[in-house]
């Protein structure tokens, strides 16, 4: 455990490709000042720079697969570790899969809170399809983004059902997450009033 981060919200965000993670994270920021660690911004960071382990990220990435959850384990402590003035911390589309959460936990800091959006897939295809058309990343074209879907119901939807085990987890139903970002972050709003 990094003592340094004892006693700070940390809290998981989670949903499917497109289902609205970024958008609410940007205005949780914008409203109570949490440290926001998007960790596929982080994965993305490290292609960018060039260097041969983003090279191996980016085709793992381009095949809708996950990266080694070590990889992304290191990333986020190290960013945690650089911001220990923040009051809590948002790790926005993490836990991937039950292990990497059990790891962060018990290596970093136990979750405050998990945050689910529930959108229905076709939903996701549209929005991600839209997003393609200008967010330049090389995973929002048809074939990845069904690949990545697919990731998200293997892997990520257990993480789902085992945070609602330990009462851990806020979910914002399908019928509010599927309307407007201003509806789902006033539901959002009720969660982070009460941490
Ligand atoms: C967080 C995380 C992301 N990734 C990969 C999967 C994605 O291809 C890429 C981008 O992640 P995100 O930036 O989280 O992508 P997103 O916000 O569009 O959400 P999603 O992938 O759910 O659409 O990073 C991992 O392989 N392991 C991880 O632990
Ligand atoms: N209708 C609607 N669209 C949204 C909402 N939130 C995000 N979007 C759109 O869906 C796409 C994916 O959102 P993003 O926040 O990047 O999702 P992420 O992949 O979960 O991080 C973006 O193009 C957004 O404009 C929402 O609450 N309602
Ligand atoms: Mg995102």
């Amino acid at each position: 455990m990094a003592a340094e981060l004892a006693g700070k919200k940390i809290i998981f965000i989670v949903g499917g490709p497109g289902s609205g993670k970024g958008t609410q994270c940007e205005r949780i920021v914008a409203k109570y000042g949490y440290c926001h660690l998007s960790s596929g911004d982080l994965l993305r960071a490290e292609v960018a720079s060039g260097s041969e382990r983003g090279q191996e990220l980016q085709e793992i990435m381009k095949r809708g697969e996950l990266v080694p959850l070590e990889t992304v384990l290191a990333m986020i402590r190290d960013k945690m570790l650089a911001n220990t003035d923040a009051k809590g911390f948002l790790i926005d589309g993490y836990p991937r899969e039950v292990d990497q959460g059990k790891q962060f936990e018990s290596s970093i800091a136990p979750a405050t809170s998990v945050l689910y959006l529930d959108v229905a897939t076709e939903t996701m295809v549209q929005r991600l399809i839209k997003r393609g058309q200008t967010s330049g990343r090389a995973d929002d074209n048809e074939e990845t983004i069904r690949a990545r879907l697919n990731t998200f119901e293997k892997a990520t939807a257990p993480v789902v059902d085992y945070y609602k085990q330990q009462g851990k987890l806020y979910e914002i139903e399908r019928a509010v997450a599927e309307s407007s970002p201003d509806e789902v972050f006033a539901k959002v709003c009720l969660l982070f009033d009460k941490l």
